[in-house]
């Protein structure tokens, strides 16, 4: 298969399977072999489709003889491919774009598909794709199209950061993400594996907000896999939770949404493999991947078990302390990383999440020692997710406050947040995922 058939296949197994985007490209991924090359140009690709979807539908529209919904589900992804590389990949020469679209649509679809496919792009190469000047007028429809969110989320947007700041962040939610790894201190420093890549042909650049990340630069599948002992891929913005607890060897630690496990090892590291952590979360299958990532990093400590954090478990009280709450929330941080998460449905009903928020919150509060710590993390840029969920949980409990974050990589206005306990980091200010960690002490 060519790399256009693979990104067709991925794009079409997401939709009919309702998959995500990152798990369906990683599985498919794995079952085959490809060129390192191959592999940034199939991800390219399907990201590229999905980050832009609603845009690049609104220029076939524009150029096409068939509504979108008479077209094909199959032959509207073929288009949203070709006009894709058109417009977005300077790379690709307009007319191998064409005739590759051509020739996938031969092979994938029936009848007079392929004059069909070569007329909307022909019409999209003379036409520049379309004119969005009629929708400035409403900002919420402009955007939409433009950054390719849904007037729904759109609307959520612009209501709650206003029209310039969130045109920043919904083009932010658009750009492709920095490749981030978390140094693994039990058997490497950060300088030691800077090196090692180097050697490798990886260069790296260190975090500014943690002193344990590099971002990676040229660094292929195969190579990650070659350092996986040495490293977890993990945003700089999640490497916070984590220290924000400041977890010591010694110390018995509960993570409450611990699947995949990126923070529970950080914990475990932070810890020097001393002292308990017992992970859970509600999916069991979901904890294959913490224990796998606890061996492939040599950790030990690492005790996991399937439970529901919103259901109180009497045997846990007052056992911990520290706390970690990676809560499950919308997601709102990570959309450059997922773009799917923009097409869910009911996206900005948050009444479901919050609850869950507030159950989790609830119950974890009482596995707290007094004098212990417990940190309420998301990655989402939802206030009401983040300070507004911490601030009604404060109200109602006051042997809780927030408490300060020791961190000397923060300086700045985010260093005074963190003095009050908090942290929230921006994609479109802070080169991170939209991430908000709160440390709370309980007092009595
Ligand atoms: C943000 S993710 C956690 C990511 C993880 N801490 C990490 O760093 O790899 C939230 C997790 O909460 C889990 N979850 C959702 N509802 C839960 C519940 N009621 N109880 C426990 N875990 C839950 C999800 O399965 C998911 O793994």
């Amino acid at each position: 298969m060519t790399a256009r058939q693979v990104a067709l296949e991925i794009l079409t197994k997401t939709e009919t399977n309702h998959g995500y985007l990152n798990l369906v490209y990683m599985e498919v991924l794995k079952a085959n072999s490809f060129s390192p090359l191959d592999a940034a140009f199939i991800k390219e690709l399907v990201f590229g489709v999905y980050r832009n979807k609603l845009y690049l539908d609104y220029i076939i529209r524009a150029n096409s003889s068939l509504r979108l919904k008479k077209i094909e589900p199959t032959v509207l992804n073929i288009l949203r491919l070709g006009v894709y590389q058109i417009l977005f990949m300077d790379k690709i020469p307009d007319h191998a774009a064409v005739s590759e679209a051509v020739s996938l649509s031969k092979k994938r679809s029936r009848g007079r598909t392929a004059g069909f496919v070569n007329a909307v792009l022909r019409s999209v190469l003379r036409s520049g794709g379309a004119d969005l000047s009629p929708l400035k007028k409403d900002a919420v429809k402009y955007f939409s199209v433009k950054f390719s969110y849904p007037e729904e989320l759109t609307s959520f947007f612009v209501n709650t950061f206003g029209k310039s700041r969130a045109e920043a962040l919904l083009a932010a939610g658009n750009e492709t993400p920095p490749l981030c790894v978390r140094v693994n201190i039990l058997k490497t420093t950060r300088q030691e594996l800077a090196e090692k890549l180097h050697r490798a042909g990886i260069e790296t650049k260190e975090t500014p907000f943690t002193d344990c990340g590099l971002y990676l630069f040229g660094a292929s599948e195969q190579a990650r896999r070659e350092f996986s002992a040495l490293f977890t891929v993990q945003d700089q913005s999640s490497q916070l939770a984590a220290l924000s607890l400041s977890p010591e060897p010694g110390d018995t630690v509960l993570d409450l949404c611990a699947a995949p496990g990126g923070k529970t090892t950080h914990l475990a590291e932070l810890m020097e493999n001393c002292g308990q952590i017992y992970a859970s979360d509600l999916y069991e299958k979901r904890l294959h991947a913490v224990n796998e990532a606890a061996k492939r990093l040599g950790i030990t400590i690492i005790k996991t078990k399937q439970a529901d954090a919103a259901e109180p478990n009497p045997a846990l009280r007052q056992i911990a302390d520290k706390v970690l709450l990676d809560v499950p929330c919308s997601g709102l941080g990570i959309i450059r990383r997922k773009p799917d998460i923009k097409y869910k449905e009911h996206i900005t009903d948050f009444d479901e999440i919050l609850s869950v928020q507030q159950q989790i919150l609830n119950t974890a509060k009482e596995y707290v020692k007094p004098g212990g710590i417990l940190v309420y993390s998301t990655c989402t840029i939802n206030p009401s997710e983040n300070l507004g969920r911490v601030h009604a949980f404060l109200k109602e409990n006051p042997n809780f406050e927030m408490d300060a974050m020791k961190n000397p990589h923060i300086t700045g206005e985010m260093a005074q947040r963190a003095k009050a306990g908090f942290i929230e980091l921006f994609p479109d200010t802070d080169n991170s995922d939209g991430f908000f960690v709160c440390r709370l002490k309980k007092l009595r």
